[in-house]
């Protein structure tokens, strides 16, 4: 059986009234554990949509999508929103935390949502927090936390249900230099240790160090980004 994620030959057609648009033609890709892969490219050309249907917020119209053995053509509604709670880690551009609950409540949360909380659940929410360099932070609230902190308590979310695949989209846009090279070093860190398949969307090109393989998405089409030709698929 497949592990990681495999995304092969995915179209995505949008209906524009009576005009389709094609957002994703033929994509393929495979992200084993361990490995953190980068996607960049130029404003609609399809990164989203991408993201989306590897996450399995949005069906592709063709081509198969298989994550960690579920081949997500195949399942029902509720096996979806299974697989995206248990087998997936989401990082947005920013940390959506809920305002009234502290960083350690913040994990419980998402545990609670997949079940009953179990004492080992909370240590392992104590570690992981630690691990992000939280361990302080443990009682605060959002409005007590600078950008980058925001930003990893929400990487830490990310990780709380062990997820297999991590799905990061922008997660440096709201973040200083120093705060965006902390918060991705972390997110390298926490895929390689934990062994993860991690897909990120960014612009940020300072980021690129930190991934196995860059790719770049280009009118709906993905291709492996020559190393030369980085800094300007960034600046597009
Ligand atoms: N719901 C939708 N209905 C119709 N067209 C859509 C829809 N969502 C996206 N598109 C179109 O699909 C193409 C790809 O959009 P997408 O948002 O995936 O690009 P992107 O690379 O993420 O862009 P950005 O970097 O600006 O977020 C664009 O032409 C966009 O206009």
């Amino acid at each position: 059986m497949p592990t990681g994620l495999q995304i092969n030959n995915v179209t995505k057609y949008y209906a524009e009234g009576s005009n389709r648009i094609s957002a994703l033609e033929r994509v393929s890709i495979s992200v084993e554990f361990g490995e953190f892969v980068a996607v960049v490219g130029p404003s609609g050309s399809g990164k989203s949509t991408f993201l989306s249907i590897a996450g399995a917020l949005l069906k592709a119209s063709e081509g198969e999508v298989n994550l960690n053995g579920h081949l997500l053509s195949k399942l029902s509604d509720k096996e979806l929103s299974n697989v995206r709670l248990k087998e997936i880690g989401f990082i947005m551009q920013s940390s959506n935390l809920v305002p009234y609950l502290n960083v350690f409540d913040q994990l419980l949360l998402v545990k609670k949502m997949s079940g009953k909380v179990r004492a080992e659940d909370k240590t392992f929410a104590v570690n992981l927090l630690e691990e992000l360099g939280l361990g302080s932070k443990l009682k605060s609230f959002p409005e007590e936390l600078s950008g980058g902190e925001k930003q990893r308590t929400a990487v830490a979310r990310a990780l709380i249900n062990n997820p297999n695949v991590i799905l990061a989209d922008e997660p440096t846009a709201s973040l200083d230099t120093k705060r965006a090279h902390e918060v991705v070093s972390m997110i390298a860190h926490e895929v390689k240790s934990r062994r993860k398949a991690a897909i990120m969307v960014t612009h940020d090109e300072r980021m690129l160090e930190y991934c196995d393989r860059v790719y770049r998405m280009e009118d709906g089409r993905l291709s492996p980004a020559e190393s030369t030709s980085l800094a300007a698929v960034c600046k597009l």
